[in-house]
């Protein structure tokens, strides 16, 4: 079972404009809502690659009922905890010109003590040995930054898979509970150690100190120049083909999401990796944040070049 943490989960409403420009009149040609949220958006995927997946997490309102409705439509299982506070919306614009996109992102109603000890009761009872647990994204008003570290602790004592897709303070207490995989994006893991990452050996010494606080794979994603998997004894550094972009948002999602299904699949690490970084670049090629389909991931695999950089101590 592919266990996913989503506590902000969001509407996403993404907004295609032409030559977006901030502080003028901007005309929309389109745009598309999806239920979202990082955890939310693993599930998704990984239901298209027909893995068993329950979804977990916080939802209340209007917007709750959509995200519910938009679930139980897609056929994959959820249970919730119930809060008072609508669910945020968040709003993705989309250049049509450039392909940049610019988030703007709700902070998410406050979760009171009772919301939140009732969620940690449903997480304890729906994990069980051999899972594999995603907790991923920001988390509202009412959460303490050590909530991961807490999650994945509990997790590594059930004996499940922790992957944890989290960014600054989240990401530094969390590491802390030792996951098996952490996923930050380059620009998240300059953030996290406050340094300047312009190479992929910087990149790959900062990995290894973190693996030494006992993380056993950094996935380093790096937007158009693919993505990195560190481990203690190798580095595999995954090359992404030019796509016409149409949405990042979600393609780090879909990336844990590959991965994740790989490996409940029982697929190597490298080729879990390889179909990580084929949902990620099929995900940049559709709208919003719809998921890849198993299909579609399997017609781009081969395009995904995947490389030997660092075995053991030497460079290759
Ligand atoms: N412009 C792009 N072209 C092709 N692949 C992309 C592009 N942007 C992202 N990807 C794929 O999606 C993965 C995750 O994207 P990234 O932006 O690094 O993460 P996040 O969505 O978490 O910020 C990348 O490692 C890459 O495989
Ligand atoms: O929980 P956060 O960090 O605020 O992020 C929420 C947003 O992240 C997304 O899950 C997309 O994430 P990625 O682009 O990093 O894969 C959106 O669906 C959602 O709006």
């Amino acid at each position: 079972m592919i266990v996913t943490v989503t506590l902000n989960p969001a509407v996403d409403k993404t907004i295609y404009i032409r030559d977006f420009m901030a502080g003028e009149v901007n005309k929309v040609e389109y745009s598309v809502v999806d239920p979202g949220g990082k955890g939310i958006n693993v599930s998704k995927t990984v239901a298209e690659f027909d893995c068993d997946t329950i979804a977990l997490g916080f939802l209340g309102g209007e917007n709750g009922e959509y995200i519910r409705q938009a679930l139980k439509d897609l056929g994959i299982k959820e249970k919730f905890t119930e809060v008072s506070k609508n669910t945020r919306t968040n709003i993705k614009i989309v250049d049509l010109k450039t392909g940049d996109t610019t988030d703007i992102n709700e902070t998410g109603g406050e979760v009171s003590p009772e919301e939140l000890k009732e969620f940690i009761n449903i997480f304890k009872r729906v994990i069980k040995e051999g899972d594999i647990v995603v907790l991923s994204g920001s988390v509202p008003k009412g959460i303490d930054n050590n909530i991961y570290r807490f999650l994945t602790e509990y997790g590594n004592k059930t004996g499940c898979k922790v992957i944890l897709d989290v960014s600054s303070q989240l990401l530094k207490e969390g590491i802390k509970g030792k996951p098996y995989m952490i996923k930050p994006n380059l620009r998240e893991l300059e953030e996290l150690l406050n340094i300047n990452l312009d190479t992929k050996e910087k990149i790959v010494d900062v990995c290894r100190s973190i693996i030494k606080e006992g993380v056993e794979l950094v996935c380093v994603s790096m937007g158009s120049e693919g993505a990195l998997l560190i481990a203690e004894d190798f580095v595999l550094h995954g090359k992404v083909p030019k796509v016409e972009v149409k949405s990042t948002v979600g393609a780090g999602d879909s990336l844990v999401a590959g991965f994740a299904a790989g490996l409940s699949k029982g697929l190597t690490i490298e080729k879990a990796f390889k179909q990580g970084i084929a949902a990620s670049i099929v995900s940049v090629t559709k709208e919003g944040t719809k998921a890849p389909t198993y299909k579609e991931v399997q017609n781009v695999i081969d395009e995904v070049e995947v490389s030997m950089l660092f075995t053991s101590n030497y460079y290759v």
